[in-house]
């Protein structure tokens, strides 16, 4: 049996953690976008409370900012949306120069507050903040690690249960394991464009600087880490970015007058007015500090980046892998069209992120496109709801048909993807029932058939609609009159990537070995209290 979800720090019941609470007490207080600056003379914490808004479609279970003085690490995080979380009077307690952020959605360990990010850690000399986004797939064998090197009776994970909380420990703990560094990472450094600022001093190419506190501890455990993560994490003086060797979750790096930011989409860049300077690059450590830009590289770059990110995670503005968002749906609409013909009167998307390939499959194919179906824009995205009966609900809460535009006609309907099929059947039903002549579904991916390892919580084979049915089987369980996905060949040739993806829900070959146990994001083995 779970603890209560609404477990609350009991000395700190303005929510807040300090690096007061890493030290000599038995319960630590209980207690997935993720954004970072470093920018003194900036209202650091502020610059990233709004850009958490760019990023809440990726998680919105809990939301949280961590500030640095300089001195001292402060953590505001709770349960809810960034709206919900975040007041005035509480990110006017979060000052300093250097912020990171996080918007989560679980997929290893239970969404309580105790797993809500930023995660906090001691390290040698002082504390870490961390924020992830992804999943790891090793957790029995850094758990393991993490056991041997801690002191007897340690909570390294200091009450949480998540991956998350074992990179902080082991960061925090890195001194502690055995052996030399795996792999040495040169000192290089990545110079930008924008080196010669003076406002910002980007990375020198004469650096004899002494690294930054946590880049020896990141150079040791990251390539023990497998699986995918994009984080983001501080110390009191340095700002840190890092991404898995495969660069599954996005990453960029962005720069602003007075100093730079990161963030998983370059729409946050946007939203705070930072223009964008590069990826962080798949298997490289970037710090941040006084002394401009430093990249370390801690593994071989593989560069295997979710195509689900291009089909359904992102937002339409951001940019991954030079290839705008929007234009790869639109064209993944007009593949789908090319594919998959048919003769209707209009072309109806389903909202919200099936609204780009319905404009693509509308201008290839010809149909006239229409607003058929009514979005509340208060309901937000129901496949990353935690429960089927949230998802049913938020689909009837989320949309409602116009039966003036739609009563009489033969219907396209467009969306990106087929999870489960709840989206889908009620939508048909919808319809119908609105007085829709023909309703012919037409998805812009492939059906998913194989559950993801590394960051999204797709249910188990079981639950996975296509997995257990044939296309007409499919079809005729959501009701409607014809039903055709898009090819991979369609949707990999839409994102420009060449063939650097994963694909691996859509084929069950993935990136890397996925080793034997591990549990599936999102399952109760995966979120255990
Ligand atoms: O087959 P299902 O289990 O219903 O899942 C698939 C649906 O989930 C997603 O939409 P979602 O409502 O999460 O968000 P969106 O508004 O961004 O499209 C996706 O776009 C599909 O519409
Ligand atoms: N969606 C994510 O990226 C989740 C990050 C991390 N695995 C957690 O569960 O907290
Ligand atoms: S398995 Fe699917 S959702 Fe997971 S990273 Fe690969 S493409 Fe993305
Ligand atoms: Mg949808």
């Amino acid at each position: 049996m779970c603890e209560s979800e609404s477990v609350l720090p009991v000395s700190q019941p303005d929510m807040t953690l300090s690096d007061q609470e890493l030290f000599g007490d038995d319960h630590p207080h209980d207690h997935c976008g993720v954004f970072g600056v470093w920018a003194p003379g900036e209202d650091v914490s502020r610059l990233t409370y709004f850009s958490l808004y760019a990023l809440q479609h990726r998680g919105q279970q809990s939301a949280g900012i961590a500030t640095s003085n300089g001195k001292q690490i402060l953590v505001y995080k709770d349960q809810g949306l960034v709206s919900q979380v975040f007041s005035e009077q509480s990110l006017q307690g979060l000052r300093g120069h250097i912020a990171l952020g996080h918007v989560r959605y679980a997929t290893t360990g239970a969404d309580v507050w105790r797993n809500a990010q930023p995660t906090l850690g001691p390290t040698p000399t002082g504390t870490l903040a961390l924020a992830h986004n992804g999943n790891l797939t090793n957790t029995v064998e850094l758990r393991e690690l993490a056991s041997e090197i801690a002191d007897d009776g340690e909570d390294f994970e200091r009450g949480a249960s998540t991956d998350t909380s074992l990179v902080t420990a082991l960061l925090g703990m890195a001194d502690r394991i055995p052996g030399p560094t795996p792999f040495i990472a040169s000192p290089s450094v990545t110079p930008s464009e924008t080196d010669g600022d003076e406002a910002a001093p980007a990375s020198s190419l004469a650096d004899n600087l002494e690294p930054a506190p946590l880049v020896g501890a990141a150079l040791k455990v990251l390539p023990r880490i497998k699986g995918a993560f994009s984080l983001v994490f501080m110390d009191e003086n340095t700002l840190y970015a890092a991404r898995d060797p495969h660069g599954y979750r996005p990453l960029v790096l962005g720069r602003l007058a007075s100093g730079w930011v990161v963030a998983s989409e370059t729409a946050a860049l946007d939203l705070c007015g930072a223009t964008f300077v590069r990826e962080v690059e798949p298997g490289e450590l970037i710090s941040i500090d006084a002394s401009g830009v430093h990249s370390r590289r801690f593994a071989v770059r593989r560069s295997n980046t979710c195509v689900f990110e291009y089909v359904y995670l992102a937002r339409p503005d951001t940019t991954i892998g030079g290839r705008r968002i929007v234009a790869a749906r639109h064209e993944m609409g007009a593949a789908l069209a090319r594919e998959n013909p048919i003769e209707a009167d209009l072309v109806i998307p389903t909202p919200d992120s099936g609204t780009p390939a319905a404009i693509g499959y509308a201008q290839e194919s010809g149909i006239p496109f229409a607003q058929g179906l009514v979005k509340n824009a208060y309901v937000g995205r129901t496949f990353i709801q935690p429960t089927q009966s949230l998802r049913q609900l938020g689909i009837r809460l989320k949309l409602n048909p116009l039966r003036e535009v739609i009563e009489g006609k033969r219907l396209v309907v467009i969306d990106d993807s087929i999870v489960r099929g709840n989206t889908q059947r009620a939508l048909v039903k919808m319809l119908r029932e609105a007085g829709a002549a023909e309703v012919h579904i037409r998805i812009s991916s492939p059906p998913v058939l194989w559950p993801c390892f590394f960051g999204i919580d797709f249910p188990t084979r079981a639950e996975l609609i296509a997995s257990s049915m044939s296309v007409e089987q499919v079809r005729e369980s959501i009701g409607a009159d014809s039903l055709a996905y898009l090819s991979i060949y369609g949707m990999v040739g839409a994102t420009g990537q060449g063939t650097s993806l994963c694909i691996g829900c859509f084929t069950g070959e993935y990136p890397e070995t996925i080793p034997a146990g591990t549990p599936v994001p999102g399952t109760p083995d995966a979120t255990p209290c």
